[in-house]
């Protein structure tokens, strides 16, 4: 890969602490991984690893703690996840800096692995501090980065430390970069986004350049529920960051001057309570009741949505288009997902799709292995699709 050393250029790593940041952002539910797609994509690197002798230590991120340490979002559980992938025990350390991590890292014998607790208890990490940085590289004699889905992000774990150690790109690191180069590098158009999930603030700006590259943008889950507000209509207890509407002003604005078509959903199925089979109802986006939330779009969007992927020579996706966790909620991520992947089966599509949540449900489709490229990445895919830098990844060529 060029500009990158990978693990191809580290060298001999027995008995070396190995630093390795990897995304362990995995969908769980009741205490249970439900889809360990990242945890699989990130196994090479931590065999290869290990398997040369090296100590190998994770870094990663779970959730957003929003004030220091959470049980909630411990990666306790992830360890044990993560040992079941790979068949080799995966240790855990309370902390991911000061005695606690120190002394589990001593602990180490050459080719052991161990999760050091998530990242994000520490305001150090999201602020790129130095001196958080500093106590994170106490801990390692060479750094590795494979998380290329929190590669947008310029936190201590994913930029700051290839400051201070020999930093190589990990096996998945390398193959989500040219996997996308190889799909999306030259697309072939009609190009159709499709952008759905919940989080809207770290995702709506990044659809203003969007909309410059794509022939058409349709948003669907969450991210449209903001959009509908912006155009006008009520969402009731929807999902809905009203704050942003502006931004959904202009990038409609931004997407008429550029020639990209802008489809909401015209229907949508609303419930007034957030669980599995909660009673609901298939309503006109226009008739959405005050006390109901918009869960899934609904049926008339389904084929308008189908239509879109029918006319797109290529396909990107980051978001479902419903809460696909909880039935019936689920119906229209999976009819679009097994759409796509029938048009992409016939040869009629480049189908390019990623992001935590949307990787599960295209599991939960049973469509992910038709697709084009699965990439780990959501909002890092996003963000290379626009063209942005990535600093976790510039890091690496510098
Ligand atoms: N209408 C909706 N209301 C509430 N949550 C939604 C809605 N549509 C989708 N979601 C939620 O969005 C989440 C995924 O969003 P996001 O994290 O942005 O995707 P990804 O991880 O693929 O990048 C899922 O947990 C799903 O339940
Ligand atoms: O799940 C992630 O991104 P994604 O939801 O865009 O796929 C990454 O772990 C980054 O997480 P963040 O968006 O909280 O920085």
């Amino acid at each position: 890969m060029a500009g990158f050393k990978t693990l191809d250029d580290i060298g001999d790593v027995k008995g070396k602490r190995v630093l390795v940041r990897v995304d362990l952002n995995v969908p769980v539910a009741d205490g249970k991984v439900t889809d360990a797609t990242r945890i699989e994509r990130v196994a090479p690197t931590i065999t290869e690893l290990s398997g040369k002798g090296a100590k190998v230590i994770l870094l990663a991120h779970f959730g957003r703690p929003k004030d220091g340490p959470d049980p909630a979002l411990s990666l306790e559980p992830i360890a044990k996840a993560t040992g079941d992938v790979i068949s080799k025990p995966v240790a855990f350390a309370a902390d991911c800096i000061g005695d606690k991590a120190a002394a589990a890292v001593a602990a180490m014998k050459d080719g052991d692995i161990l999760l050091l607790e998530n990242t994000r208890f520490h305001k150090g990490e999201e602020k790129n501090d130095p001196d958080f940085t500093r106590q994170l590289a106490a801990n390692g004699d060479l750094y590795v980065n494979d998380a290329f889905s929190a590669a947008h992000r310029a936190h201590a774990s994913t930029e700051g430390l290839a400051h201070l150690l020999p930093a190589y790109a990990g096996r998945t690191m390398q193959a989500e970069l040219e996997a996308l180069e190889k799909g999306l590098g030259n697309p072939v158009r009609p190009v159709v986004a499709i952008v759905g999930g919940a989080k809207v603030s770290s995702k709506i700006d990044l659809l203003m350049n969007l909309v410059k590259k794509v022939d058409a943008l349709v948003i669907g889950g969450g991210m449209a529920n903001t959009f509908l507000a912006a155009r006008g209509s009520d969402v009731g207890k929807s999902l809905c960051e009203h704050d942003l509407a502006p931004t959904a002003k202009q990038i409609m604005i931004e997407a008429a001057q550029s020639g990209c078509a802008i489809i909401l959903p015209s229907d949508g199925v609303v419930a007034r309570e957030f669980k599995a089979n909660a009673a609901n109802e298939t309503v006109s986006i226009d008739a959405v009741p005050a006390d109901a939330m918009i869960l899934d779009v609904g049926p008339k969007t389904i084929e308008t949505v189908n239509q879109w992927i029918d006319r797109a020579a290529t396909l990107v996706w980051n978001g479902p288009l419903g809460a696909f966790e909880i039935a019936p909620f689920d119906r229209a991520t999976v009819a679009a997902a097994k759409h796509a992947a029938s048009r992409t089966r016939e040869g009629k599509l480049v189908s390019v799709a990623g992001g935590g949540d949307t990787v599960a449900a295209l599991n939960h489709a049973g469509a992910a292995d038709d697709f084009s490229y699965v990439s780990t990445a959501g909002g890092a895919f996003l963000e290379w699709m626009e063209g942005k830098p990535l600093p976790g990844v510039d890091v690496l060529k510098a």
